[in-house]
Formats: C-alpha cells, structure tokens, sequence
C-alpha cells in the first residue's frame, strides 16, 4: 500500500474495472470477484479510459441488453487496449470483442436462455486452468458467426461454437455465458482464474485492510481541524459510518439522532445509549416529535406523508448544522453519509434510474444544495461488507445485525392518518412482535419483520362484549437484497400466540392478519 494521501480505495488496492453495458447481473461480477478478496469497482462502459486516476489489473466487460450491430449501441473506448492489461468479455462484452476486431456478430436462430453444458477445448488454457466440462447459464440471442482474427475457441456447447475464445498473446478473453450467476456452476472459479492467475491482481481485499485505508482517508480528506455532522439513525449502516468517523476524527465528529416521534418503542434512548455510551460516540438527540406530527396531521397520501418527513429532516438537519461551532471556529464543513455501493451502482447505471415505485427518504441525498462536502465511507460497500466491518470495529452484533428501518418510520406503517393514538397502537403492536421473533430465535433468520396498521374496523367479541376495532397487518420477509423479497413462513403456533397477545395487550386491536404476498408484486413497506 502506498503512504501518498489516501484519495480512492481503487488507487490503494490491486482493482479490476467492470465496464457495465446494462446487464441485469454486471454488479454481480463485482460481488463474485470481491468475495475472493479482490477488488473490484463498476462504471459505465462509457467510461473515458484517459479519465481515470488509477490503472486497472484487469478489465471485465459486461453483458448487455443491447446488439453490438445495432445502431445506438453503447461502445467500449477503444484506449482500453492501451491500458495493455489482460481483458475478458462477457456474453455483450465478447460480442463486442468481435466486433471491434472487425468480425460478424449476428442474430442467432433462436435465443438460448439457461443451462447448457460447456466442453472445454484447450484445458491447457489460464481461464479453464481446474475446471472441465461444467453446466454454464447461457442468455443471449446474438452470436460470433466467425472466430476474431487471432483468437482461438477454446470451449464450445452444442449451440455455441464459440462459447468462449482466447488471444493470449494479448491477453484478451470472451466467453458467451455469465459466469457471474451462480447457475454456473464453475462461475466463481473461472472469474478467479481471470483476476488471480491471468491479471495478477492480488487478495487484499478485506475488510480489515480497508479499516486502515479508510479512517487514513478520512483524516487527509478532513484534515487536522476539520468537523463534520452526520444524520445517525441507529440503523447498521449510519452506525457503521459514525463509528469509522469517531476512529478517524473523534469529536470532530458530531453525531445527530432526530426524534421524528415516529420510531419504534423506547428506540431513541436505546441507540442514544448503545451509540454514546457503549460506542463512544459524539451523539446529539434532537426531539421534534411534535413538529413532525404537527406537519403530518390530516396527512393520508403515502408519497406526501414521505415528502413532509424528508423535508422536516433537511431543516432540522440544516438548523443542527448552523447551531453547532467547531473548536477551530468556522462552519461545520462536511456531512457523513452512509450511502453504500448499490446505491451508486444505481446511479452509474449506463440504463439510467429507474421508475419511481417510491420516495425513499435519504436525508443527506437531498441536500444537494447545502454547502456542506460530502463523505461516504461506504459507498464502496456492499451491505454484507458493512456488517462484516461492524462486527471488526466491535459493534455489538443486535445492532450489526438489525433490520432495517426507514427513514419515515411508522408513519408509512399507519396506514390513514398518523396520530398519537395511532402511532401508540402500531408501536405496542410492533413491540410485542418483534419480542416475540427474537424470544424464538428467528431474528437473524428474517430479513424485515414489522407490524402494519390498517385504518379499517371489524368485529370481534371480547368477554361477551362486542368490539369493533382495527386491524393489524404483520409482516415478515426473506430478501438477500430488497429488490425482490419472499414472505416468511413461521411456524402456525408463532402466529396463533402474536395474535394472541396482540389483540389481549393492545388497545384498539380487534383482529391480526398475516401478509402473504412476495415483492414483486408488493413491496416491503405497505406504503
Ligand atoms: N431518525 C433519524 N435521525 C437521523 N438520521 C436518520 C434518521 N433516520 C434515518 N436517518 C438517516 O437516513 C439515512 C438513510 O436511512 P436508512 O434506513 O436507509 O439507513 P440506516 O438507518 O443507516 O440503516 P438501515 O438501512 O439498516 O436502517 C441513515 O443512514 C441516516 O443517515
Ligand atoms: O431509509 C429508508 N427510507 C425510506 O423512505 C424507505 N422506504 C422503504 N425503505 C426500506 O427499503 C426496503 C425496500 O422497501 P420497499 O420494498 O417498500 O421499497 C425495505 O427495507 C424498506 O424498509 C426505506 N428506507
Ligand atoms: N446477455 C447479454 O449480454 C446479451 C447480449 C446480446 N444482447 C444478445 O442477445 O446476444
Ligand atoms: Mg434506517
């Protein structure tokens, strides 16, 4: 590692670039090479090469839903050769290959999606180096009708002559299936013999080394006096950030927790708690209940109930930031984010974002306009990483390991107007569910679990007595990313005893019901 101010995590670790042509899978190429420790960063494949601050080991092009002969199709830049470092191509990255050497890529008979079986020509070869004939996951229509000059096939399947090619002479490589999903059996092998023994990238990727690496850039991007404010929830990855913060800067390092009087049962005493007393951090709360509350009255529209709490964040945010007065005087300069890797790759994305389902709040996110710099020390991580990272830095693993809470909280869990009264029902609801997961020790085994109130009324009789009260809604799922998510099937016995206690213990509640509906079609949150 070198001792030159710390600027980018890719300057200091061996990195291979992944140039994203808008394949489904391409961040999944970067999970693959990451999990064997080497690093490696995303950008869109209209990547100017000469812009780069950092060499590649290696370079990595992505699939793509695009054919290389159609007219607006994206294109490498063609300095990536000069970069003279070994190249792979997959599936829209080999077709590419063979294209710029000049050779037809054409429409394929019929489209080939799934398995298929590779047979492997030239076992001699670096990227088959260990691995024989193996089931690969094939998803394309387009395909070389011709060997680029200089290369040689050296795997084929019965529908693709060549599955995969090599010029290794000049150490550029294409396969036609994706060795990123793990359909392919061999997958991971294969793209470790490409960073590994072809690109020579070495396996420091970790995330101890990255603890170093990161609080010395912080300190050279702070500097010796600076301060900086960070919006902290108590959630994994704000945490995360406060704590690398406090390591890097101490209490140059201000910490503020908002109170937006929505968060679940005794949550602000508790992080107030975990956050400054067991983790030593610089910790502000900041009560405003009331001026949430007061700004959500009449409030039913979901997308409006996450607008006011976005915004009533940025102000609080702002009037935080002004109040506090760094020891070197000034103005507090930067912000902490905790924005993570997928996030970015979502904004890189060579496709462009994509449609709006919901507002997500991200305090920091809309306050472009503010003064304040920027820092994320973990947008380069994926969530996984973030965890791992915590558990190292000694942070209690309750907290590693949370689920996830948003930013708005249980207003967008109260269905209809949120009230005291109602904020009191969902709260209680919600406590006693979650007790009730972690006292089974399934907590860790569920993604998300929450506890919804409906603003609808139905009968039930209680003690001889009609009620007619509310109903609460419980969800429960397993994701490994939040794009997509399957309901959690508990045993009937868990759930005959939460609803049990939930219609006996809480006010208001006359009936609990269970989500059973995956994302898609639903989302997590029901608003
Ligand atoms: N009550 C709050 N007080 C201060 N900042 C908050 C609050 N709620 C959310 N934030 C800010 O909004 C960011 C985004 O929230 P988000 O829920 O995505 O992340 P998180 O809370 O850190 O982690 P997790 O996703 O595990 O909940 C947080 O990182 C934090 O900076
Ligand atoms: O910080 C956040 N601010 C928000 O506004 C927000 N909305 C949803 N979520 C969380 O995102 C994940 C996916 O949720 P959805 O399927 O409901 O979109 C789930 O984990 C949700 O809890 C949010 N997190
Ligand atoms: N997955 C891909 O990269 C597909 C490439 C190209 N669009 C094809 O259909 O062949
Ligand atoms: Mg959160």
């Amino acid at each position: 590692m070198s001792s030159e101010p710390v600027v980018e995590v890719s300057a200091v670790f061996d990195t291979i670039l992944v140039l994203d042509f808008g394949s489904q899978y391409s961040h999944l190429i970067t999970r693959r090479l990451r999990e064997f420790n080497v690093y490696a960063e995303m950008l869109p494949c209209t990547q100017k090469i000469s812009e780069l601050t950092w060499k590649p080991k290696g370079v990595i092009l992505s699939g793509g839903p695009y054919s290389v002969y159609d007219k607006d199709a994206p294109h490498v830049d063609h300095d990536v050769f000069k970069l003279d470092v070994p190249i792979l191509g997959i599936c829209y990255g080999m077709q590419e290959l063979a294209w710029i050497n000049g050779r037809g890529v054409a429409r394929g008979e019929h489209r080939e999606y799934g398995h298929a079986t590779i047979h492997v020509k030239d076992s001699d070869n670096k990227l088959f180096h260990g691995i024989d004939n193996f089931q690969v996951w094939m998803s394309h229509g387009d395909k070389l009708n011709d060997l680029p000059t200089g290369f040689k096939t050296i795997a084929t399947t019965d529908n693709s002559p060549y599955a995969a090619i090599a010029h290794e002479k000049e150490n550029i490589w294409g396969i036609q299936f994706h060795p990123e999903v793990t359909h392919t059996t061999k997958g991971k092998q294969l793209l470790r013999n490409f960073a590994i023994d072809i690109c020579q990238a070495d396996q420091k990727w970790n995330m101890k080394n990255f603890i170093h690496t990161e609080i010395e850039r912080i300190r050279t991007l702070v500097g010796e006096h600076g301060e900086v404010i960070g919006a902290v929830s108590g959630g994994v990855d704000s945490t995360v950030a406060a704590k690398l913060m406090k390591e890097a800067i101490g209490d140059r390092f201000h910490a503020i927790l908002v109170d937006n009087g929505v968060m679940r049962l005794n949550e602000c005493a508790e992080v107030k708690k975990t956050l400054s007393d067991g983790l030593g951090i610089n910790l502000t709360v900041i009560d405003a209940a009331d001026e949430f509350l007061s700004k959500l009255k009449g409030v039913t529209d979901p997308e409006k109930k996450r607008k006011i709490i976005g915004n009533t964040f940025i102000h609080i945010f702002e009037r935080e930031a002004a109040r506090i007065q760094p020891k070197a005087g000034g103005e507090i300069e930067y912000l902490l984010q905790g924005t993570l890797y997928p996030d970015v790759i979502e904004s890189i994305s060579f496709k462009g974002p994509s449609q709006t389902i919901k507002t997500h709040h991200n305090v920091g996110g809309l306050l472009e306009d503010m003064k304040l710099k920027l820092i994320e020390p973990l947008r380069e991580l994926f969530k996984d990483e973030v965890r791992a990272l915590g558990e190292l830095m000694g942070i209690p693993h309750d907290l590693v390991w949370r689920h996830p809470f948003p930013g708005p909280g249980i207003a967008i869990r109260i269905l209809g107007e949120v009230t005291p009264e109602q904020i009191k029902i969902a709260r209680h609801a919600d406590h006693i569910y979650i007790e009730e997961i972690k006292k089974a020790g399934i907590y860790d085994k569920i993604s998300q679990a929450f506890a919804c109130l409906l603003p609808v009324k139905s009968v039930g009789v209680m003690g001889d007595q009609r009620t007619y009260e509310q109903v609460i809604a419980l969800r429960a799922i397993e994701t490994s990313d939040f794009m997509t998510a399957d309901w959690y099937i508990f045993d009937a016995a868990f759930l005959k005893n939460v609803a049990k206690r939930i219609v006996n213990e809480v006010d208001g509640v006359a009936r609990v019901v269970y989500d059973i509906t995956s994302k898609p079609p639903a989302t997590v949150e029901w608003e």
